[in-house]
């Protein structure tokens, strides 16, 4: 699959933007702040109906316009495939496909998968367990439908719950009613922990791999699911912990409780982990995604690299760059502030790319092979 063109209105700082891409590697190159960014995560929104970078749309929106539109063609199995995006201030957005205004964004979200590597992945590693868990529900929802759902309904029956927990006096404290939740609570948290532990299952082969193909092979990394569910079924552990829970006035376990441990050498990567080796293995961590989600859609996703280079020694770029520019992988973008780092590199990889000039939102192709 790949992206053939976009064109941006008002998205961030990006007024008015067209581009033609290459079918393999795209690399924008400019300095800080020229909108690089800006237009890869206009890419992303358009595959996943959000930003990557900011939380609402409302921070999307170019400051002081009232509409954004984002439109690409795309060659998705050899079939062109129009995608529209709209927003207007104080609307929701319209995604539509080859006119036809999708029912459900969700409809959407991994029809045109992608996956995007960025500085900011370092609050994987940084972050609370909600921000990894975020994470594997994203990934897993760009591949299965009704997933994302699940976790919805998990979530409305947990606050449910809490609720109870909370409202409920020791007096008329209702063990019926939390019963009755928990039934359903326990059967929604039974599917998502099985579908994340495949998920991981899968994902800890191909990290390693990746980890050794990027940085020589060195140190040992894997990742780990830590769930409640791991060591109890979900009706035996609620029902375990209710007293507790009931002095807590919360829900003190279940899947809302999940995470997944980073490991080098068997360690937290957090607490030992040098930053390019916590960037080497966010950037495993994400081609090891790339594979997993390759493999279950048969669609090879867009990958989008956004200051990828910074911190890594020049040995693991060039590692990088082969790796992702072999046949094994789609369509790149890549982004960075340094024209001959990256000419440097691209002229020893034989595929196709094309370079372009950013400044101050605008995007000029000066370079293609
Ligand atoms: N909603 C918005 N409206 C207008 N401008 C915005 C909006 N959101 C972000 N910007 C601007 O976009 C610019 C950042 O663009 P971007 O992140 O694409 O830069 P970049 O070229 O990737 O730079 P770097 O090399 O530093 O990563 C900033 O000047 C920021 O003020």
């Amino acid at each position: 699959m790949y992206l053939d063109n976009l064109s941006v209105i008002n998205f961030k700082s990006l007024t008015q933007v067209e581009v033609q891409f290459d079918t393999k590697i795209n690399c924008f190159v400019g300095n800080n702040g020229q909108g690089k960014t800006n237009l890869l995560d206009a890419i992303y929104y358009l595959s996943m109906c959000k930003s990557y970078i900011s939380s609402t749309d409302s921070q999307v929106l170019k400051h002081g316009e009232d509409f954004f539109v984002l439109q690409g063609k795309y060659n998705r199995n050899n079939t062109e495939e129009n995608i529209y995006c709209g927003l207007k201030k104080g609307e929701g957005k319209v995604f539509k496909r080859n006119g036809k205004e999708y029912e459900r964004l969700a409809d959407h979200i991994g029809f045109l998968p992608v996956v995007m590597v960025s500085p900011i992945d370092g609050e994987l590693v940084e972050g609370s367990g909600e921000q990894r868990r975020k994470y594997v529900n994203g990934v897993i929802s760009q591949i299965d439908k009704v997933y994302l759902d699940e976790v919805i309904r998990y979530n409305r029956l947990l606050s449910q719950r809490n609720s109870l927990l909370k409202t409920y006096s020791k007096a008329n404290f209702s063990y019926d009613l939390i019963e009755a939740i928990d039934i359903q609570l326990s059967e929604y948290a039974a599917v998502i922990h099985s579908k994340r532990k495949a998920f991981v299952e899968q994902l800890i082969g191909i990290l390693q791999d990746y980890y050794n193909k990027v940085s020589g092979g060195q140190e040992r990394v894997s990742i780990r699911y830590k769930s409640h569910l791991n060591d109890s079924s979900p009706d035996e552990l609620f029902k375990n912990n209710i007293e507790r829970d009931r002095v807590l006035q919360y829900t003190s376990v279940g899947i809302h409780r999940d995470d997944i441990v980073l490991l080098i050498d068997d360690y937290p990567i957090r607490t030992v982990g040098s930053q390019g080796q916590q960037k080497t293995f966010l950037i495993a961590l994400k081609l090891a995604q790339f594979d997993f989600i390759a493999k279950v859609s048969g669609i090879k996703p867009i990958l989008l690299l956004d200051d990828i280079f910074d911190k890594l020694d020049a040995n693991r770029v060039h590692q990088l760059i082969d790796l992702v520019a072999n046949d094994g992988f789609g369509q790149i973008f890549i982004t960075d502030t340094n024209k001959h780092r990256l000419e440097e590199v691209l002229g020893k990889v034989s595929s196709g790319y094309r370079f372009f000039n950013v400044e101050n939102g605008n995007f000029e192709l000066v370079e293609s092979k």
